[in-house]
């Protein structure tokens, strides 16, 4: 079968900033694909160059099995791209809006309805675009790439900005995109956006891709120490090491910083039955790495996104 997105050795250079610096990745179809990484990791340009808007260096595209540069009029029906809410005109209506996107399209003006139904934004239909919160205006740019019923949709950091509760509702209409059958790539800074989303993303950094699998996988394979905690004052660190150390327990640090004490193991079960055979189980919390570690193991600094 045809992967949705094939590319191999993108590079795109800005004057003195290599932005792009031989990206390769595939992307299966019906797939839910993540480029995670900070700010200035050239996450950006590669979704233009996959979308075909912007030119590679060097490197070879395909999508479908097609080239999308120079533009391919073949290919524009079957993809979906989100603009960024503010390259909206503001003196267009909500309605306006989705109804010139689906004229680009020649769709009719039932579905563009349907469209802003979906999004939930049809008691907003009259009102101008500079009005709508940035949750809405998100939904009405994902609304703008959907309303031609595309079969791959890019969205560039599609939560950028957008308080917890409006993160999470767009989350909810990105999975259903998604479970139509829809392959959607996007692109986002955010850790836990990615681990929650995406089937597969690709950690990058520098313009380079410096790992790609399922988040699971790669905070897996890190095989990281699992960190269980309790409050402090149940159990003193000293005693709790010679506790694990009767049983057995292997490689543990135990830590106390006042407020929990804390011990890192690769064998959690032991350490649970110390704890609550000692009943000092009062706050337990068990921590296992994410892929914040990941990109710390992968870069050796802190992730900021
Ligand atoms: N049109 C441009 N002209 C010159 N430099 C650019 C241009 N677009 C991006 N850059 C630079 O290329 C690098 C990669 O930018 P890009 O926008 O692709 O990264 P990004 O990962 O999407 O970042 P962000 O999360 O901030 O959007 C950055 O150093 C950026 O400053």
């Amino acid at each position: 079968m045809t992967s949705a997105i094939a590319a191999d050795g993108v590079r795109k250079r800005y004057g003195d900033i290599q932005a792009v610096d031989g990206v390769s990745l595939t992307v299966e179809t019906g797939e839910f694909y993540g480029v995670l990484g900070p700010n200035g990791a050239g996450k950006t340009t590669t979704l233009e160059i996959l979308e075909g808007v912007r030119e590679p260096d060097e490197g070879s595209i395909e999508l479908f099995g097609l080239s999308p540069w120079p533009r391919n009029s073949k290919l524009l029906p079957r993809i979906g791209v989100q603009f960024q809410a503010s390259a909206f005109f503001d003196q267009l209506t909500t309605r306006e809006t989705i109804r010139l996107f689906a004229s680009f399209y020649r769709v009719g003006v039932r579905r563009a309805e349907a469209m802003l139904e979906r999004v939930g934004l049809t008691d907003l239909a009259g009102v101008h675009a500079d009005k709508l919160s940035g949750g809405q205006a998100q939904r009405l740019s994902i609304a703008c790439a959907l309303v031609h019923d595309p079969e791959l949709v890019f969205l560039d950091e599609p939560t950028a900005g957008l308080d917890p509760q409006a993160r999470r509702n767009l989350w909810d209409l990105l999975r259903d995109i998604n479970a139509e059958g829809r392959t959607v790539v996007l692109t986002t800074h955010y850790l836990d956006e990615a681990e929650i989303l995406c089937d597969r993303v690709s950690v990058m950094d520098h313009g380079k891709i410096l790992k790609t699998g399922a988040p699971a996988t790669l905070v897996r394979e890190l095989d990281d120490k699992v960190r269980v905690s309790v409050e402090s004052g149940l159990v003193t660190a000293p005693a709790m090491c010679e506790l694990l150390a009767e049983v057995g327990a292997g490689s543990v640090a135990v830590e106390d910083d006042g407020v929990s004490l804390t011990v890192a193991t690769n064998t959690p079960a032991p350490v649970l039955s110390v704890l609550a055979e000692q009943g000092a189980l009062r706050g337990l919390e068990v921590r296992g790495a994410t892929l914040e570690d990941v990109f710390l193991q992968l870069t050796g600094r802190e992730y900021r996104a």
